[in-house]
């Protein structure tokens, strides 16, 4: 299992990252002795950094995905798609591949380096010994030795630069670039680090994660990764690029923004010779399509560049059509669909014919972790199944996380829960970067901790110990149900899975069991001792009464404030006669508010002052 520390972090502090640079300087050097129980790493074709820190992260063997994908992946030649259930270790399926691919691309390029500045001097020799020297104008060997310093300073400028090959396809080497300025001699010699990797995800918190992932993992070499997403300050973002990260990892928005305006290191963005897409079928749905297409396509513009390239597409659900946009036609036979789906999808890419299929997922249900478990709960009424999920919180302490497919419901069940006083953090799109990030490192640190997010939850974070999942909604698609619920039972932990369903979404539960080739009855009823229900009903209904007070209170302020501001804008004067006459009976209304919502208060501080244990205790005696 993966450090505990380097999964919760989610932190994607810029500093935090210089100092896990500074670590790696002082932990590189060393020793390590790679023994024969790392035999299964070393068969796979792992160089020893890589062997060094997958071992110490405590993975022992690799996962049923890795094991499929990693040896024809690590030769470099054949694109992977790859799709496996929730949790099986995808992300190193693709990852280790890459930093490998760029391990050995540094060291061909350093060898061919030694080779040209070898032979320029075997040649210098030569050309001195002919005396065959410069009258006035820049010599041979003096532009050769222009030419080298220029190599020599790539580490240290971040601008500009043309790439040279020296044959062999991976032995590309961004030279040099020598400009001359007026009549002066005087020549600027610039290069640019190498951008040589993207990896596109769906989510800021899902590429915050692959980078720890891939970082711990890179741990040992001098390879540089760094992210690109929504919600950083654009001068920060510049300020990472410019120091010219081997891989960047981003979301498809910001990719192009930056791209589009006109940063320098993402200028080679169609030289790079990996490319991965991760969570690829929720990258080509609505909401990511256009910018995903406008990317690739860029990405892609150059054919020669694109044969050149080593592409990894990944999910849980890449051949599952719940329902195939229009736009990728409008076939009838499920079978056609999806077949249809992934060519689509994988021209899309620029995935090279020949490509390795791994699809550990044909039988639907091992979509599912075997150590999953998954259950349903009917719900008579919408209402219901508030009091159904604080039973079910009261019920099961540990790591909750809960999901909603709306954000206003997010919002709203956040209110009820706080006053619950069940700490509920929340999740979803409309929220600051840092207070998503926060939230995430928060869920991630407390035993017992419940996160309420939308979807923007679902897809690939991997949450240590998460131990139940909650389906507030029923969820759109089934691709979405195998997300959500595969945030819990990962890397074979158990976990519990718990759907409520309420009858308006009966049909939407029926088309996600056909799906997912499931009976509607075939999860387990989630039982519920309906002796307490009443307790609990009157708790929630309590909070729900309060939460809709405090609602109207905060309403009657906003609009109060908003009269005032126009009033001010305007450059109307109140009199105070007016005013007595307005709010005279309002400001009374008010106090009856403020009161009624004072004693609501007090009679649910009353009511959760009673321990759970003992309603359940008594209902026993
Ligand atoms: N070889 C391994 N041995 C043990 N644990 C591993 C191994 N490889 C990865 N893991 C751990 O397994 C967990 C799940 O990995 P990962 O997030 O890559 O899964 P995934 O298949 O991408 O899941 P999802 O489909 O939800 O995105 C992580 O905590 C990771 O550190």
């Amino acid at each position: 299992m993966m450090k505990e520390e380097s999964k919760t972090n989610q932190n994607n502090d810029e500093n935090k990252n210089e100092n896990t640079e500074e670590n790696k300087e002082e932990t590189k050097d060393e020793p390590f002795e790679i023994t024969p129980d790392m035999i299964i790493w070393k068969a796979m074709y792992l160089p020893d950094p890589i062997v060094r820190a997958v071992w110490e992260l405590g993975f022992q063997t690799p996962t049923a995905i890795q094991l499929a994908c990693l040896p024809t992946a690590m030769k470099g030649r054949k694109d992977i798609v790859g799709a496996a259930e929730t949790g099986s270790g995808k992300t190193l399926a693709f990852g280790i591949p890459i930093l490998n691919g760029i391990l050995k691309d540094k060291e061909f390029e350093l060898k061919k380096l030694k080779q040209n500045e070898e032979e320029s001097e075997d040649s210098d020799d030569a050309d001195d010994s002919d005396g065959n020297n410069d009258d006035g104008h820049t010599s041979n060997k003096k532009q050769r030795v222009e030419k080298k310093a220029a190599v020599a300073e790539e580490d240290s400028d971040d601008s500009g630069g043309q790439m040279e090959d020296f044959g062999g396809g991976i032995g590309r080497v961004r030279v040099f670039d020598v400009v001359e300025l007026g009549n002066q001699k005087t020549k600027i010699i610039k290069g640019q680090k190498k951008l040589r990797a993207l990896i596109i995800t769906p989510t800021r918190e899902l590429a915050v994660q692959i980078e720890k992932h891939l970082k711990a993992v890179a741990k040992y070499t001098d390879i540089s990764i760094c992210l690109v997403i929504g919600g950083m300050a654009a001068p920060k973002q510049e300020r990472i690029l410019s120091k010219g990260p081997d891989i960047v990892i981003g979301t498809p928005g910001r990719l192009w923004e930056m791209i589009e305006g006109g940063n320098s290191h993402l200028s080679q963005i169609k030289d790079i010779r990996y490319l991965a897409l991760d969570e690829t079928d929720r990258l080509l749905e609505k909401g990511h399509f256009a910018e995903v297409r406008t990317l690739l396509e860029h990405i892609n513009k150059d054919e020669e560049k694109k044969r050149w390239r080593q592409n990894f597409v990944f999910s849980a659900t890449l051949t599952l059509a719940h329902d195939l946009p229009n736009r990728l036609g409008n076939l009838k036979s499920k079978k056609k669909k999806e077949a249809m789906k992934l060519d689509k999808l994988l021209s899309l890419v620029g995935v090279r014919p020949k490509a390795k299929v791994v699809d550990l997922t044909t039988q639907v249900r091992s979509l599912k972790p075997a150590s999953l478990s998954e259950m349903k709960l009917y719900s008579a009424t919408v209402e219901d199944k508030d009091y159904y999920l604080y039973y079910f919180l009261r019920h099961n302490p540990g790591r909750t996380l809960v999901f909603c497919n709306s954000i206003n419901n997010v919002r709203r069940l956040t209110s009820v829960f706080t006053l619950l006083e069940t700490n509920p953090l929340p999740l979803h799109a409309q929220m600051h970067q840092k207070q998503r990030l926060k939230h995430l490192e928060r869920f991630s640190s407390l035993d017992n901790a419940l996160l309420i997010a939308t979807d923007v939850a679902a897809r690939g974070l991997d949450i240590p110990h998460v131990q139940h999942v909650v389906h507030f909604q029923v969820p759109r698609t089934s691709e979405n149900y195998v997300h959500r619920s595969g945030r819990t039972a990962r890397a074979s932990r158990e976990g519990l899975s718990l759907i409520l369903i309420e009858p308006e979404e009966a049909t939407t539960y029926r088309k996600l069991c056909s799906t997912l080739k499931k009976d509607k009855n075939d999860l387990p009823d989630y039982d519920v001792d309906m002796r307490i229900f009443a307790a609990i009903k009157q708790r929630v209904n309590l909070a729900k009464a309060i939460e809709s007070l405090e609602h109207r209170t905060k309403r009657e302020r906003s609009d109060k404030s908003w009269m005032k501001q126009m009033a001010e804008e305007a450059d109307l004067v109140i009199s105070e006669s007016d005013q007595d006459s307005d709010s005279g009976s309002a400001a009374q209304s008010h106090s009856q508010l403020l009161t009624e919502l004072k004693n609501k208060r007090k009679e649910l501080t009353k009511l959760l002052a009673r321990p759970f244990k003992r309603l359940l205790s008594n209902v026993r005696n």
